[in-house]
């Protein structure tokens, strides 16, 4: 496998650290002109070896001031860097640079040398390293083979698209044998087909090079497709983190509500839209329920028992979606209840006590006036 010639470890003997990153109380203070601004206040978060880390946040969050942190590219104002155990914001210019060669990173804009061809590029960092040539084209061709790209290696950037220039970008990142691979909104300049090839990539990278991974993105979309764990980083703080899997299932934070909400679509029906939603039961009205499933429990027939658990309910499915996060099944629903209140209230209870996770949105009197 390529791995074993191209990617032997040079820095990081797996097994001997308990953790690939480790962010202790980090704070960035820029000078402006208008004065200090704080970017990062005392963020603090581990990566483990072999995660794909996300860190989503808005515009001017923070993100690219905390991914700047972990290769030094910002020293930070307070707090440590801790690499395989080894503290960046100890170690000097000359030591950065060493220590820099196990973290690859790719950006937004490609950032490629316009006058070099394909080959060059990938070839530039090896040649800095004072790499002889014979040894640099052993390693610049295969890699060039993982993305894909062996056939235009003679190319120049301005005669590739955007997923092929991020390939070389990532080929160029990987040319020192990185344990860690940064990536700086590497997706938000590509379109969603050409942004999934890519992960996709990057996925292929994670699993069969060992290559630890940290991605920063606005977008939920990128989180849920292949990241393992995610922070939501909010005006210089870590407003929540967790796995990708607890943190849909489970948001604590609004601003994270906001991220999933984008990518879920469960409109109610019109009927039931723009109507007053009660904590206690309407007069008959419909007790609204927003089901989660995950997993197994994706595809268990919770709907069909309750009805039969409760036969004088009616159920109304309002919204169902099957969707996977990473290869996780994971199902949303909204259903109506309507009947007697303390069956409908024995319902929601037996419910509660199933593989499902139960959110109430409250009684609401459907409108039916509306057209669905
Ligand atoms: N070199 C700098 N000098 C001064 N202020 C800076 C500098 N870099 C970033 N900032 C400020 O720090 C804050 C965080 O910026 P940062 O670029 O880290 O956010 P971000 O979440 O990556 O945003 P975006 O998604 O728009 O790139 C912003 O208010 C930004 O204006």
């Amino acid at each position: 496998m390529i791995n074993n010639v191209y990617y032997k470890n040079i820095y990081f003997e797996k097994g001997k650290c308990k953790y690939m990153i480790k962010l202790s109380h980090i704070k960035k203070v820029y000078d402006t002109p208008s004065g200090s601004l704080q970017a990062l206040k005392d963020i603090s978060l581990t990566v483990e070896d072999g995660d794909i880390y996300g860190i989503i946040g808005l515009s001017g969050a923070g993100k690219s001031t905390l991914v700047r942190c972990i290769n030094m590219l910002e020293r930070p104002t307070e707090g440590t860097v801790e690499i395989d155990g080894q503290d960046l914001t100890k170690m000097n210019e000359a030591q950065l640079r060493s220590v820099r060669k196990n973290i690859g990173m790719i950006f937004q804009q490609f950032n490629l040398l316009s006058s070099a061809t394909v080959y060059e590029n990938v070839a530039f960092p090896l040649k800095l390293s004072g790499m002889a040539k014979k040894d640099i084209e052993k390693k610049v061709m295969p890699l060039l083979k993982l993305v894909g790209l062996e056939q235009k290696a003679r190319q120049y950037p301005s005669q590739l698209s955007g997923g092929q220039k991020q390939r070389v970008g990532i080929a160029r990142a990987l040319a020192s044998d990185p344990s860690i691979l940064l990536c700086d909104e590497a997706t938000s300049a590509l379109d969603p087909q050409t942004t999934q090839s890519i992960l996709r990539l990057i996925k292929k990278i994670n699993e069969e090079l060992g290559i630890t991974v940290v991605i920063i993105t606005h977008e939920m979309q990128v989180i849920k497709d292949i990241c393992t764990k995610v922070a939501v980083i909010d005006h210089g703080v870590i407003a929540e983190k967790g796995s990708v899997i607890e943190v849909f299932m489970n948001p604590q934070q609004a601003i994270t509500h906001e991220f999933i909400s984008v990518l879920l679509s469960d409109e109610l029906p019109s009927a039931f839209r723009q109507q007053t939603v009660s904590a206690e039961p309407v007069e008959d009205g419909y007790l609204l329920l927003r089901l989660t499933f995950l997993g197994e429990s994706a595809d268990e027939p919770v709907i069909m028992q309750l009805i039969k658990n409760a036969p004088n309910v009616d159920v109304s499915i309002l919204f169902g979606d099957l969707d996977q996060i990473q290869t996780v099944p994971y199902g949303r629903m909204i259903i109506g209840l309507k009947g007697d209140a303390q069956k409908v209230k024995e319902a929601e209870k037996w419910l509660g006590e199933q593989d499902v996770k139960v959110g109430v949105i409250g009684y609401v009197k459907r409108h039916d006036a509306a057209v669905d």
